[in-house]
């Protein structure tokens, strides 16, 4: 299944950020979106994953098809480790936590109440989530704020397990993660800013 953006525009705050975005990500295939701070990485992350509208243009995967971590991760403070990913896993109908304990290094800290983890640990639960979602489409906003360089490293290694396997992920990132993945430098895509006056944009374009 094949995941195709096609010429997509977004906006945050009322504020047009990037148009005519079009690409198209493959089972097992891995794109790493770059550009500067506030240029709408975030924005156009969400509107994939279907968490705001597009203003135009289209996603073929439905947001059912997505999983999402971001910033925000989730995480419920007052169920442990083994709790939170045994409700996301319950919500997705996935049959074990064992292999996302396993995958992000959270074994030992199962039974630890979430409000009580490091935040790199914390980052780990809310990555670990990904692996319980069963979803194909990973759609990862710098997925390696707070993380160590062992567990950032353990992390690619997720994700390149997730493409072995026909998985496809979607990155915004600003640092080099080692995965083999193509590279959208989002410049190019930045709407240019309008004035909202008829008659002015054309004026003085
Ligand atoms: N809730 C909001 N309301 C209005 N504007 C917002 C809101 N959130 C973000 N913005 C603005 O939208 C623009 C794009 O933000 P976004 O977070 O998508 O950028 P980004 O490329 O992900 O940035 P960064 O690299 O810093 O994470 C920025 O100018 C930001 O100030």
């Amino acid at each position: 299944m094949t995941c195709t953006v096609t010429d997509l525009a977004c906006a945050r705050g009322g504020v047009t950020l990037l148009e005519r975005v079009s690409f198209a990500l493959h089972p097992g295939a891995a794109l790493c979106l770059r550009g500067p701070n506030g240029i709408g990485k975030t924005t156009l992350l969400r509107t994939i994953a279907g968490l705001q509208p597009a203003l135009r243009g289209s996603v073929t995967l439905p947001p059912d098809a997505i999983a999402y971590a971001a910033h925000a991760d989730g995480v419920k403070d007052t169920l442990t480790v083994a709790e939170n990913l045994a409700f996301w896993a319950a919500i997705h109908g996935t049959p074990g936590i064992a292999p996302a304990l396993e995958a992000l290094d959270l074994a030992t800290l199962r039974d630890r109440p979430a409000r009580e983890l490091s935040a790199g640990q914390r980052r780990r639960l809310g990555l670990a989530r990904l692996l319980v979602t069963g979803r194909p489409l990973w759609v990862l906003d710098e997925p390696t704020v707070s993380l160590d360089a062992a567990s950032v490293a353990r992390f690619a290694g997720v994700v390149q397990a997730h493409l072995g396997q026909g998985g496809m992920a979607l990155i915004a990132t600003h640092i080099d993660l080692g995965l083999v993945a193509d590279v959208l430098d989002l410049a190019p895509f930045k709407a240019r800013p309008r004035s909202g006056i008829s008659g002015f944009d054309e004026a003085f374009a």
